[in-house]
């Protein structure tokens, strides 16, 4: 009997990646061959409502669709694969985004010879603005690698590297939205402290951040000629960065990252 053919793409864990993730790719694609498994049946429910895929379980995902993408906390992994794995052949590709987990690991569960794909993606993806990093596996070839670029391209820019860059690459982009957030929660109740609403002071700081990424992006000048620009002599950014510097928020960052790298690798250790 030949294998069944087999379509479209199932996100198993609908939490708060995998529903960036399943919008960005709805919005682009439409709803066509794309189903939801989760294992909250409310959530579950409300996914298929709000973005019009049909919810599935375990068996059901691995029957509708082709390229399967793990979207549950790395700590749910192993349970997860366990109960997928018997589903699962070398027809089909497992993309996960679980961060740390490695490609061996998932392979580890899996029948012989299932292609699988890391991925770190971060949550801009819900607005089409992600960054998305590939690795493959050790039986992912070029073109499971080009299928895995062509969903993610979907919620926005998507890059490969080599599967021992992934744990940096976590520590970077994957958590690296929250560190922007962190800062403009702290520009915000700094405008405060200055006397200004915090819906003025939200209003001048979303649009500075935007605008400062769009010029990172746009402008073909780095950071700091961008910062250096900003500089009077003498003027007033000179004394906030001096004081920025005084605080010593460069370490803080170096510090921040290097946390967020060692905990991708104690995430991607094997279970007991
Ligand atoms: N949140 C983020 O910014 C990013 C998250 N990731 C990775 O994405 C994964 C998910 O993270 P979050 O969405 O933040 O977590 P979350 O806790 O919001 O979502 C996980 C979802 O998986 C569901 N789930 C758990 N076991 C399941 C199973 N056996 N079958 C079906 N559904 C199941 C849960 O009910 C939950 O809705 C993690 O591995 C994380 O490392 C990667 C990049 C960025
Ligand atoms: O915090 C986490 O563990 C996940 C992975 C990268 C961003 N969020």
């Amino acid at each position: 009997m030949s294998a069944p053919e087999r379509r479209g793409l199932a996100v198993v864990g609908g939490g708060r990646m995998g529903e960036a993730l399943l919008a960005g790719i709805v919005r682009r694609g439409g709803p066509g061959d794309v189903v939801v498994c989760e294992r909250s049946a409310e959530r579950g429910a409300e996914l298929a409502e709000r973005y019009g895929v049909d919810l599935v379980d375990l068996p059901g995902a691995a029957a509708r669709a082709r390229v399967v993408l793990l979207a549950v906390k790395p700590q749910d992994v192993d349970g997860l694969l366990g109960r997928l794995a018997g589903h699962l052949d070398s027809d089909h590709l497992v993309v996960s985004v679980a961060a740390g987990v490695t490609t061996a690991r998932i392979e580890a569960a899996l029948a012989p010879g299932v292609p699988v794909v890391r991925v770190m993606p971060n949550t801009p993806a819900l607005v089409e603005e992600g960054m998305s990093v590939l690795s493959a596996g050790a039986h992912a070839a070029d073109e499971h690698l080009d299928e895995a670029e062509r969903l993610l391209a979907a919620v926005g820019r998507v890059r490969r590297v080599p599967e021992a860059q992934q744990d940096a690459v976590t520590a970077l982009s994957g958590s690296g939205p929250a560190y922007f957030f962190y800062l403009v929660e702290a520009m915000v109740d700094a405008g405060v402290a200055l006397g200004l609403s915090p819906e003025l002071s939200t209003d001048l700081i979303v649009q500075t951040a935007l605008g400062a990424a769009v010029m990172l992006r746009d402008s073909g000048q780095d950071a700091q000629a961008l910062r250096a620009a900003v500089s009077s002599p003498n003027g007033t950014t000179v004394a906030a960065i001096a004081e920025l510097d005084r605080h010593d928020v460069r370490a803080a960052m170096a510090a921040a990252v290097a946390a967020a790298h060692a905990r991708s690798l104690e995430l991607g250790a094997p279970r007991d």
